[in-house]
């Protein structure tokens, strides 16, 4: 008859939980998940049950030996989904879940099949290796809910490449983090590896290698498959006006730079004076909202240096003809306002996330935009966002590409999305935050260790209540979640100056 804390909001390790002290052990060759009589029966559950398995029953590590008697043991897992399946979560999903493991009953309840994965990975962390092997857990009792619903991680594949399989571990280390975003930066100045069916030149001509280091449509399909799988969504980012160079290898919309009179053979961002440019996008965006699912899209928008749009005779006419004088944040309106009802033509359900410099140049967008706030002073940025009535998300404290000798993981941990002058209302208008792990100096070699755990702790902010910040008891957790990683195979790096893990690295 325990009351059960109803603002349960935590992670890794669930610590609003109750725990009654019991002990309960599970057996690998008795213990099985099952649907309880009258819950929504999902693939996506049930292939995730067969995946916990494994997870918690590892062979490759276990040594159960079971010595522990005499105390209960629990025979399965059984769950209670309420809400019909659906095929890919939203940022609207529910993903609360609640947990109830009370001598030898263990009982997940959720709303919908992505609450029951939370619950199934908060179950898996709750289980624990007593020095003789065996596995138990304790009596408890878990409501649990995350604070926001957007919990992102942006990586980006254009600066290096990174091989799919990798992208893949990064997901599995976002589904231990209880993360359900995942920001594919994946085309930029440096290369362009994403395989257009409608565009075939763009990665021929603009990856490093368009044999070896592209994303076929397979190895698209393959990995928002396995993002949906762990709840992840996967928004995608075609990053214009500016970070187009790699574009211009293929098609000619990019802006011929002048040096006076004459063309000086560089290229600036596109062209927004070129009607090829608006063709072009038309046919490119049709193909990227058939490709990727979410609602969203990420248009970018960032760092538009307007010097090769202001050395142009053609577009120093448009400008003239347009009446926009000399202020280039007019031609940059008129760029997104073109390309953001191109989208809405060709795909009138979609949203957009667009970086922070669209509106700090007065581009006005769509009501329902998200604004992806990446500069300081962030709380500022964000009040001026969120006065204008925009959704947004923050990343400033999160350029975990930054890095600097000791734990820097702290500074992630205390920065806190709501710390801005606002109204309650503005507030509500944050719809969370993503940690952003920029390629100009990871690739398939780092990017594991350097975004792991040290991305836990964004994970942990926008899981956990406002009032979950005791860094000293976050220290505790973070560091056998980050063992936990390891012994799942995800290389996350050392990050509190000593230590241990069960299981190091082989
Ligand atoms: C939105 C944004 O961050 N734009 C650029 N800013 C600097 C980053 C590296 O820290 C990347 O180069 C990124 O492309």
């Amino acid at each position: 008859n325990v009351v059960p804390i109803t603002k349960g909001q935590v992670f890794p390790k669930p610590q609003m939980q109750i725990s009654f002290g019991t002990q309960n052990i599970l057996n690998k060759n008795e213990f099985r998940f099952e649907y309880v009589k009258g819950s929504q029966i999902c693939d996506v559950v049930s292939i995730a049950f067969k995946r916990y398995y494994k997870i918690i029953f590892d062979s490759r590590l276990l040594r159960q030996t079971n010595r522990i008697k005499n105390v209960s043991s629990i025979k399965k897992l059984t769950l209670m989904v309420h809400e019909p399946c659906e095929l890919y979560p939203n940022l609207e999903s529910d993903e609360s879940y609640n947990l109830k493991i009370a001598s030898s009953i263990a009982y997940l309840e959720s709303k919908t099949l992505w609450g029951a994965l939370r619950g199934l990975e908060s179950f898996s962390q709750m289980i624990i290796e007593s020095d003789d092997g065996s596995l138990v857990i304790n009596d408890t009792l878990i409501n649990d809910f995350p604070r926001f619903n957007h919990r992102g991680i942006l990586l980006d594949t254009s600066r290096h490449y990174i091989r799919s399989s990798i992208i893949k571990v990064h997901l599995d280390a976002m589904e231990a983090n209880k993360m359900n975003v995942f920001h594919w930066h994946i085309v930029d100045d440096e290369s362009f590896p994403f395989v257009s069916s409608s565009f075939p030149d763009l990665s021929k001509k603009g990856a490093y290698n368009p044999y070896t280091h592209v994303y076929t449509s397979d190895d698209v399909k393959e990995i928002i498959e396995y993002a949906r799988l762990r709840g992840i969504r996967v928004v995608s980012e075609f990053d214009t006006p500016g970070h187009t160079q790699s574009w211009g290898k293929s098609i000619q919309i990019l802006t011929k730079c002048y040096t006076g009179e004459k063309p000086n053979g560089d290229f600036g961002p596109i062209d927004p004076t070129n009607n090829l440019t608006y063709s072009f996008l038309e046919e490119f965006l049709t193909e990227l909202t058939a490709v990727f699912p979410d609602k969203y899209l990420h248009l970018g928008g960032d760092e538009v240096d307007f010097s090769c749009w202001q050395s142009n005779p053609d577009i120093a006419e448009f400008m003239k003809q347009k009446g926009f004088g000399k202020d280039y944040s007019k031609l940059e309106q008129f760029y997104m306002q073109k390309l953001l009802d191109l989208i809405n033509k060709v795909s009138p359900k979609s949203g957009y996330i667009i970086w922070q410099e669209v509106v700090d140049n007065n581009v006005v967008v769509k009501p329902d935009t998200v604004v992806e706030v990446w500069k300081d002073p962030w709380p500022e940025e964000l009040s001026m966002v969120t006065k204008l009535g925009y959704r947004a998300l923050l990343s400033t404290c999160w350029y975990l590409n930054y890095i600097s000798y000791g734990d820097d993981w702290k500074k992630y941990y205390k920065c806190d999305p709501y710390d801005f002058p606002g109204t309650d209302k503005q507030k509500s208008l944050v719809i969370g935050g993503e940690a952003c792990m920029w390629g100009e100096y990871v690739d398939g070699s780092n990017v594991i260790s350097r975004t792991w755990p040290r991305t836990s702790a964004v994970a942990e902010r926008l899981w956990s209540a406002q009032n979950v910040t005791n860094v000293a008891d976050a220290q505790g957790r973070i560091e056998e979640h980050r063992c936990r990683m390891i012994k799942r195979g995800i290389k996350a790096e050392p990050f509190n100056g000593s230590g241990h893990c069960e299981y190091e690295v082989d």
